[in-house]
């Protein structure tokens, strides 16, 4: 099993170093367009191996994508972070180009590939993944859902001093500071409802919080966050190569499915060893279906700008 990962930066490196040292392939590929930098920092990886007692083996290259060849599951990161007061809204100008010709080329390789794009913006660049390759609506999943549930446990854990892997808490929508849906009302301590446990402002803090997860750390960092993206991205590759049919919040083509059709947005899914294995319907309120489809607005309208400027 090969897995390959584009964009040796800050979150392609750390998710490349998650999956190597959980052994999640045979062979991880880490490529970035800037010479040398994924050859050293596959270097840096492997020389872990005598520490960390793995045995998977881990090559930098310098954009060869024939060393991509036969990948089963490929992670493309490529493309310029947000600087603080950014929205990820506005790297399309940027990233849109990037993942295009990132996708076409790593299918060029691996015609069977499952494809988990983290570039942002997420949303968009997973629709444009999905269009510029033509792969089936399974095989292309966006990164962002995982990330922001980790994140809302984490907020709601420093409210009621939960472990949070006793947690159960997802965010759905679009993976923006104000397309997100951090849905506390479906969320558990144990089975124990978390609003019991929280009052109205403590939940309207967890909600707003959580939703400028990334905003937050890049004004403190200066640069987009990394360790969390990392930890997302291997736990995903680690259902699908595992089969291990576990359930995220994801980025995944709609075909009617919350009466939102042609769009990828996140909703929670069960992934397995063909990507997508099911999308789950959750019964929304009122308020939350509202939510939903405004969500839905504003990711279409970044998608247009895709389709405004040629891009797809
Ligand atoms: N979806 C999420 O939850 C999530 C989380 C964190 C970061 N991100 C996004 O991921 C992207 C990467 O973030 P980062 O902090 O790692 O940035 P970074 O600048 O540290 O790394 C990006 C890397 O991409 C490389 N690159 C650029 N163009 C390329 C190309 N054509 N082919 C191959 N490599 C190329 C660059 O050389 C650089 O090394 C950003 O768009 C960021 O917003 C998304
Ligand atoms: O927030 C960012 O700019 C990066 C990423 O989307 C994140 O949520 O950490």
């Amino acid at each position: 099993m090969k897995i390959t990962v584009i964009g040796a930066g800050a979150v392609g490196a750390t998710a490349a170093d998650n999956i190597t040292r959980r052994e999640l392939a045979e062979e991880v590929i880490l490529l970035d367009i800037k010479e040398g930098v994924a050859e050293g920092k596959a270097q840096d990886i492997a020389q872990t191996a005598a520490l960390l007692g793995f045995d998977t083996k881990i090559t930098g290259v310098t954009n060869d994508y024939e060393k991509t060849a036969g990948s089963s599951v490929a992670v493309i990161t490529s493309g310029i972070p947000r600087k603080p007061g950014m929205t990820r809204e506005e790297l399309i100008g940027t990233n849109a180009n990037i993942v295009k010709s990132v996708a076409k080329n790593l299918l060029s390789y691996s015609p069977d590939i499952i494809i988990l794009v983290v570039s942002n913006p997420m949303d968009t660049m997973t629709y444009l993944t999905l269009k510029a390759t033509g792969l089936p609506k399974n095989r292309v999943i966006g990164m962002g859902g995982a990330l922001d549930s980790s994140r809302f446990k984490y907020q709601i854990s420093q409210h009621t001093g939960a472990s949070p892997a006793d947690l159960n808490a997802i965010v759905i929508g679009g993976h923006g500071d104000t397309t997100m849906i951090p849905l506390i009302k479906h969320a558990t301590w144990n089975s124990l409802p978390v609003s019991q446990f929280l009052s109205a402002s403590q939940q309207e803090k967890v909600i707003a919080d959580t939703m400028v997860g990334g905003a937050t750390l890049t004004k403190l960092i200066g640069t987009s966050a990394w360790y969390a993206p990392g930890a997302a991205i291997a736990a995903m590759v680690e259902s699908i190569v595992r089969n291990q049919q576990k359930l995220f919040t994801a980025s995944v083509y709609l075909d009617g499915e919350y009466e939102q059709n042609d769009i990828t947005l996140g909703v929670p899914i069960i992934i397995g060893k063909n990507g997508v294995e099911k999308i789950l319907t959750l019964k929304l309120d009122e308020e939350d279906k509202a939510k939903f489809s405004q969500s839905a607005e504003a990711v279409r309208s970044m998608n247009n700008v895709l389709t405004e400027s040629n891009i797809i």
